[in-house]
């Protein structure tokens, strides 16, 4: 799955500078692997190249896309404006990737009323009320970590199924719960740990 978001990655910067075609020793060059791990990855997909030719950049991106759930439209919305989910509401790679913020919520009045990145910052009030009325699939979580349990909880009784979690915290949710995590300070803290450990 990992690597396949990176092929996809690379694959869509291809398409943006008119590649048509790619094999598999320059797409493993790209993502750091060997052209024989790009060739199986592909031919679990069902993907063939052509000898000589090749792989369709176009192809290859919808089969990817499909697998990774790219293919179709994904609402999201994002609780918590702070610092961070300024910055998500401001990054434009989601779109591409099929991920449609529709709406950011937060308890802070300096900060509801705000339309940031082209979305609307409302009311954490609202939440309940916006998302029964369209429910998102999924949610982003940055709320302070003491919040993030309560405000986890409350989406998933609304129906959303999965949630990135940015609080530093664990969330207890049903196992039908898809959660990712993402942790900026572990990942740092692993990154120094592999650095000592390379000394
Ligand atoms: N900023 C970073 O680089 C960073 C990195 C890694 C992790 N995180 C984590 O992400 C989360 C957000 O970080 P931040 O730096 O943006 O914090 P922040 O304090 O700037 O923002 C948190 C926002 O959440 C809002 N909020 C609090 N309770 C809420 C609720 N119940 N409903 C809706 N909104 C609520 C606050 O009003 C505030 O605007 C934190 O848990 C933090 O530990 C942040």
């Amino acid at each position: 799955m990992g690597r396949l978001s990176l092929y996809f990655r690379e694959l869509y910067r291809l398409r943006d500078s008119k590649t048509t075609t790619i094999n598999s020793k320059e797409l493993g060059k790209l993502v750091n692997v060997s052209s024989p791990v790009v060739r199986r990855d592909l031919s679990a997909l069902g993907t063939i190249g052509q000898r000589g030719v090749g792989y369709s950049v176009d192809a290859l991106i919808e089969r990817i896309g499909q697998v990774l759930g790219s293919g179709k439209q994904w609402e999201v919305v994002l609780v918590g404006v702070g610092s961070l989910g300024d910055a998500l509401l401001r990054y434009r790679g989601f779109s591409r990737l099929g991920f449609k913020l529709t709406a950011a919520f937060d308890i802070d009045p300096s900060r509801i009323g705000s339309t940031i990145g082209g979305v609307q910052v409302l009311d954490a009030n609202e939440l309940e009320r916006v998302v029964t009325a369209a429910p998102p699939s999924l949610a982003i979580l940055a709320v302070p970590a003491d919040n993030a349990a309560d405000v986890a909880t409350l989406l998933v009784s609304l129906g959303v199924s999965g949630i990135l979690n940015f609080a530093p915290t664990t969330l207890k949710l049903p196992p039908r719960i898809a959660v990712v995590n993402v942790d900026l300070a572990s990942e740092l803290q692993r990154l120094a740990f592999a650095v000592q450990s390379v000394k």
